[in-house]
């Protein structure tokens, strides 16, 4: 059955995860987490913890705070209330550098020098690991290779980005991630423009990280992808719906009801996938009966 990968692995799940004082052994957490925009509230008090190791998707419609969600917690967002832990240390109290060193960020159509050739984006990894003003080290060299040849981008290495599509840009910047060799990643549409075999090598790309001992969250659209995390956080109108396993038939529930059960969640050889239900009673204006 889908989802039995996970029954070996410790879950960071409770009933009353964040509510109180921050869990030590969390690889991050958010406390009761609030973000405003525009002097909205975008996410109103969420309370999430990752587990060390695990990999969570947050899945939800659009506008449901999932690349908010994710900024608060790569400190790229500031809270407007509660807080967020990294590694049982508040967020805001832990240097630039030692944050970058523990906390990789692959943003949505984030911005990238377009002058910069693709080996010198994937090179920038290595700068939280880099002195002032300090060469690169072989084994900087080294691990930048290995992230180029694992996302397929070595070939082009001397390409600047302008010069990519956008798919061959995006794994650059996976890449660049990569390098970082961070015990967290957090990626916001890892898969925009990635074509299907490049979205399966992903794939097994986290499954090599998780195997490693990787904390991996991901925001995805791409439902069944999603599906393939140990666990799913469902996010709605800036509130966390559901927290739970992915394997487990409550997610599951909560995932089609979060799309308005726009998608049917159906097991197909042995894995989870998310389908269009075109049965479902909710029907466009456009073709519904006057
Ligand atoms: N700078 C901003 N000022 C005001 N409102 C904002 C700002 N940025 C985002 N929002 C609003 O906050 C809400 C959540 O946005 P967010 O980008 O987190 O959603 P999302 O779940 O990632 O959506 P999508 O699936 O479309 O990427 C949306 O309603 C959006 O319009």
């Amino acid at each position: 059955m889908p989802g039995d990968r996970q029954n070996d692995r410790q879950s960071g799940l409770s009933d009353d995860a964040g509510a109180g004082a921050p869990d030590g052994t969390a690889a991050l957490q958010a406390v009761d987490l609030t973000v405003c925009l525009g002097g909205q509230p975008v996410l109103q008090g969420v309370n999430v913890v990752f587990a060390r190791g695990r990999w969570t998707s947050i899945v939800g419609p659009n506008g449901a705070g999932k690349s908010t969600l994710l900024k608060a917690l790569a400190g790229l967002l500031p809270a407007s209330g509660g807080q967020v832990w990294l590694a049982g240390q508040p967020l805001a109290a832990i240097g630039a550098r030692t944050r970058a060193q523990q906390l990789a960020w692959l943003g949505q159509g984030e911005r990238a020098l377009d002058e910069l050739t693709a080996y010198d984006t994937v090179m920038l990894g290595r700068m939280p690991h880099q002195g002032w003003l300090a060469t690169t080290t072989r084994e900087d060299e080294c691990i930048v290779r290995e992230a180029m040849q694992g996302t397929q981008t070595w070939a082009f290495r001397g390409r600047s980005l302008a010069e990519l599509s956008g798919g061959e840009r995006q794994r650059v910047l996976l890449a660049r991630a990569l390098a970082v060799r961070a015990p967290l990643l957090l990626m916001d549409e890892p898969l925009a423009n990635l074509d299907p075999p490049h979205q399966t090598q992903w794939l097994l790309d986290m499954r090599a990280l998780l195997a490693r001992g990787v904390t991996l969250v991901s925001v995805l659209h791409e439902v069944s992808i999603a599906l393939q995390a140990d666990e799913l956080l469902v996010l709605d109108a800036g509130r966390v719906l559901h927290h739970g396993e992915s394997g487990d038939a409550a997610t599951r529930a909560a995932v089609e009801a979060v799309f308005r059960h726009r998608i049917a969640v159906r097991e197909v050889e042995g894995q989870w996938t998310a389908i269009p239900n075109l049965h479902s009673s909710i029907h466009s204006n456009v073709h519904s009966k006057t």
